[in-house]
């Protein structure tokens, strides 16, 4: 494979799956048909891409920036009134260091934030992560932002996810079955400050959890970077008005192990701040995920080696603990 990262990771322009994203006979679109075939060498051979034509407007995009960058500006003791607390439902703001990764600390900050849903929905296993978000009073009207923004986000993830169930042969509704009806998502608003050293990571390398990631990254720095099949680490240079897409673990075993999820890291060798927004879109909480049937039909030789005995809440919640190890629940 050319490490070349122009050639490795695509870019797809995905609006006539967005123009056609409600038509059930989608796949018959010549354009429609295109696109699918784009997402799927995507997803067999490097399981990023970038995709626009997305019908996210690039100004809304940029704003939440923006507006990040204000928040990550502000005094600690500001930015440490909604700190993340177990008692919380791991939500809220996290100082540089706290996140560990593959046992060590990452060099970033961020506001973490779920679904909120309520109290007893999911029984033990939800208690964990039970609570409201905590926005800040500052940007004033950031919450509101945010919310539209996700909002946005769950809805191109889920017509995404039709085109990728397309790609891998089924109907476009295979990601809105049984497991998949009322999907979690998560939101990570990322600041990582400009190190100048190759040796300090942003964030360690990992694969994301659930389905379909959409990150939103800084236009003018390079710091994420994925691992191709050759081992190489490849800069995802950032394309203005994009969202870079990737599988994650999830998809993986739903697709019956025919898309990988893949490596990724951040590090982010510049003098500048760096933000980015990471959008994941999720299986139900309470989703014991398996292979789906018409994957194992339509891919028989492929076959997960992972098998999933708990479910996806129970998995996100222990990926918590081992990500804050230094939080203890006073609760
Ligand atoms: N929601 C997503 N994708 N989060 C990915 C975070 C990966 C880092 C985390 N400390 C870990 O070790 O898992
Ligand atoms: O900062 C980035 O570009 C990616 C962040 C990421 O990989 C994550 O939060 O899972
Ligand atoms: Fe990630």
């Amino acid at each position: 494979m050319a490490t070349n990262f122009k050639s490795v990771l695509p870019v797809i322009d995905i609006s006539p799956l967005v123009v056609k994203c409600d038509d059930p006979n989608m796949a018959d679109d010549a354009c429609v048909a295109e696109v699918v075939r784009k997402l799927d060498s995507a997803c067999r051979e490097v399981g990023f891409f970038y995709v626009i034509g997305h019908g996210i407007s690039e100004d809304l995009i940029k704003k939440v920036r923006v507006m990040s960058h204000r928040f990550f500006e502000l005094p600690s003791e500001e930015k440490l009134k909604i700190q993340i607390t177990p008692a919380a439902g791991y939500r809220g703001y996290q100082r540089i260091g706290l996140n560990i990764t593959n046992g060590k600390q990452d060099m970033h900050e961020a506001i973490d934030c779920y679904k909120e849903f309520e109290e007893g929905k999911y029984g033990g296993i939800g208690k964990a992560m039970e609570g409201p978000n905590k926005w800040p009073e500052n940007p004033k009207e950031y919450k509101t932002l945010m919310e539209e923004y996700i909002k946005l986000c769950t809805d191109l993830s889920r017509n995404i996810l039709r085109g990728i169930s397309l790609a891998l042969g089924g109907s476009p509704y295979e990601f809105e079955g049984k497991m998949m009806q009322d999907p979690f998502w998560i939101m990570r608003i990322l600041g990582y400050p400009g190190v100048n050293q190759d040796n300090v990571i942003g964030i360690g390398a990992h694969t994301d959890y659930g389905l379909l990631s959409l990150i939103n990254q800084d236009d003018d720095k390079t710091a994420l970077q994925v691992k191709d099949m050759a081992g190489d680490w490849i800069p995802v240079v950032p394309i203005a008005g994009s969202f870079v897409c990737n599988i994650g673990d999830m998809l993986k075993i739903l697709s019956n192990g025919v898309y990988e999820s893949t490596l990724h890291r951040v590090i982010n060798n510049f003098p500048r701040y760096r933000v980015c927004i990471g959008f994941f879109y999720e299986t139900n909480f309470n989703a014991v995920v398996e292979p789906l049937e018409i994957f194992k039909e339509k891919h028989p030789g492929k076959g997960t080696s992972q098998v999933f005995k708990r479910a996806y809440g129970e998995h996100l919640v222990h990926k918590l603990q081992t990500t804050f190890p230094n939080l203890v629940n006073h609760s």
